[in-house]
């Protein structure tokens, strides 16, 4: 969830009860974890919590969100008044049929949770305010944990793990914090948590190189193969911190893994999950809250504009035009993004084809007009011209580059046959693909059906 990394400046309507001076970061001193045990001891539902002892991950197990909701209230986290978690489906049809929403009543099993406001709110007011000694912070864990040399060595050598050791070390603490089972002081948030991942890291190799298109295939490998390098990192991780059967126990390592990956947001170069924060939906058309943090590292969400009661309060996760991303990193299709792929893919592209604008983000087709992204005109070009007459090619890469429009537009005009035989062609080839690939599942799925007469 990329935020934006805006310090506060404006007024907001909450008091400066919060935080207490000493607090920063995800460190507890030991006047914070009393204040988090307190917390954790004096609601309702906290005497079954301790009973019980570690979390469990299994897909099948419930989320306890009212017990989350008031461990949260009891920590300091700060709300709106129509602030309420709700079930998305049910938020998304009381929205249609204009109705007010219900706040969320009994635990849930595999629900998406979100947010939503049942009173209007104004632009620029603070929906939730969550003190910093809440937030998870890598760079806090790394302090804490202490680094590891040799896991950090291996997660450099590759290339889709560079630049995540805050998600490593966060990593790390959520499952020190799983170890600590009740006694940890993030034990209701932990045990509210999703069960169930669809994203990257929970696919097979399978999946993501024969079942999706190219794009989405190749993004979902990478986390998979981040997951992967963090498994052998935290190896080698003390186990005066992390015991063996914890570093050892891979479907654990994936769901915490997959926590941190769909919930965690950047601040100032660290991974931080703000719990309650996380609990933003991702919207692509206008998301109405942003992340915001003040000079302490408070965490604040904060509207954007003007929101009727009655609605859902949504962050935007990244770039809406391309939901590949999305899909890889989150484990869902976003349909209100405008633009879906084109799966034109190109293997060690020139460097003159990657300034004619190849990228594979980029070759996108408009949902709602139809329209076909100009990299995807000009790639097809260029690869034509390379083929029948190299010489139009080097014009029309000069054209582009200079930012000759009319030389430009003469060469697509003149060659707009082949062009647009070769994009039909491509997506007659793609569709072909897919009636492949639905047959290969039917072939999977029809014994196991027969199986059952
Ligand atoms: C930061 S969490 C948000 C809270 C989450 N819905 C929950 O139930 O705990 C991110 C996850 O929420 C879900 N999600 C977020 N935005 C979504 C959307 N627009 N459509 C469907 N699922 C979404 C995805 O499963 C994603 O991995």
């Amino acid at each position: 969830m990329e935020s934006e990394r805006i310090r506060l400046t404006t007024n907001f309507s909450y008091s400066a009860a919060w935080p207490p001076s000493e607090s920063k970061g995800c460190l507890l001193s030991s006047s914070q974890s009393k204040r988090f045990s307190t917390a954790l001891s004096s609601f309702p539902g906290a005497s079954s919590l301790i009973d019980s002892s570690f979390v469990d991950y299994s897909e099948g197990a419930s989320r306890d969100i009212a017990a989350m909701d008031e461990w949260a209230a009891a920590c300091g986290v700060q709300r709106s008044d129509g602030f309420q978690l709700v079930r998305e489906e049910e938020q998304q049809q009381q929205q249609q049929q204009q109705q007010q929403v219900s706040p969320l009543e009994q635990s849930t099993l595999e629900m998406n949770i979100g947010v939503a406001t049942s009173t209007d709110i104004s632009a620029g007011q603070a929906v939730l305010m969550v003190p910093n000694n809440m937030i998870l912070s890598g760079t806090q864990a790394r302090q804490e944990i202490g680094a590891v040399p040799v896991a950090e060595e291996l997660l450099a050598k590759l290339y889709t793990a560079q630049d995540h050791l805050p998600q490593f070390y966060l990593m790390v603490q959520i499952l020190k914090q799983y170890q600590m089972g009740p006694q940890s002081p993030w034990f209701p948030w932990l045990n509210s948590l999703p069960r169930y991942f669809s994203n990257g890291s929970s696919m097979t190799h399978f999946c993501c190189s024969e079942c999706l298109p190219p794009l989405v295939g190749n993004l979902a490998n990478q986390e998979r193969l981040r997951f992967i390098q963090f498994f052998k990192a935290l190896q080698f991780v003390d186990r005066n911190i992390l015991t063996e059967s914890t570093k050892g126990n891979r479907p654990l390592v994936k769901w915490v893994f997959a926590v941190v990956y769909t919930r965690c947001t950047t601040f100032q170069g660290d991974a931080v999950i703000v719990p309650m924060a996380d609990m933003f939906n991702h919207g692509s058309i206008q998301p109405n809250v942003e992340i915001q943090w003040d000079g302490d590292g408070n965490c604040y969400a904060v509207a954007t504009q003007d929101i009727p009661a009655g609605s859902s309060l949504r962050a935007c996760y990244g770039d809406p035009t391309n939901p590949s991303y999305l899909f890889a990193r989150y484990g869902f299709l976003d349909e209100s993004s405008p633009a879906t792929f084109c799966k034109i893919m190109i293997s060690n592209p020139s460097s003159e084809l990657l300034e004619m604008g190849y990228d594979p983000s980029r070759m996108l087709f408009y949902k709602d007009t139809g329209d076909v992204s100009q990299e995807v005109w000009d790639v097809l070009l260029y690869q034509i011209l390379g083929d029948v007459d190299p010489t139009q090619q080097q014009v029309l890469y000069r054209a582009h580059t200079s930012g000759d429009y009319n030389t430009k537009q003469a060469l697509h005009n003149q060659y707009y046959q082949q062009t647009s035989s070769a994009l039909l062609q491509h997506i007659d080839t793609f569709v072909n693909q897919l009636n492949a690939l639905s047959k290969k599942q039917w072939d999977v799925i029809q014994p196991s059906i027969l199986d059952f007469r």
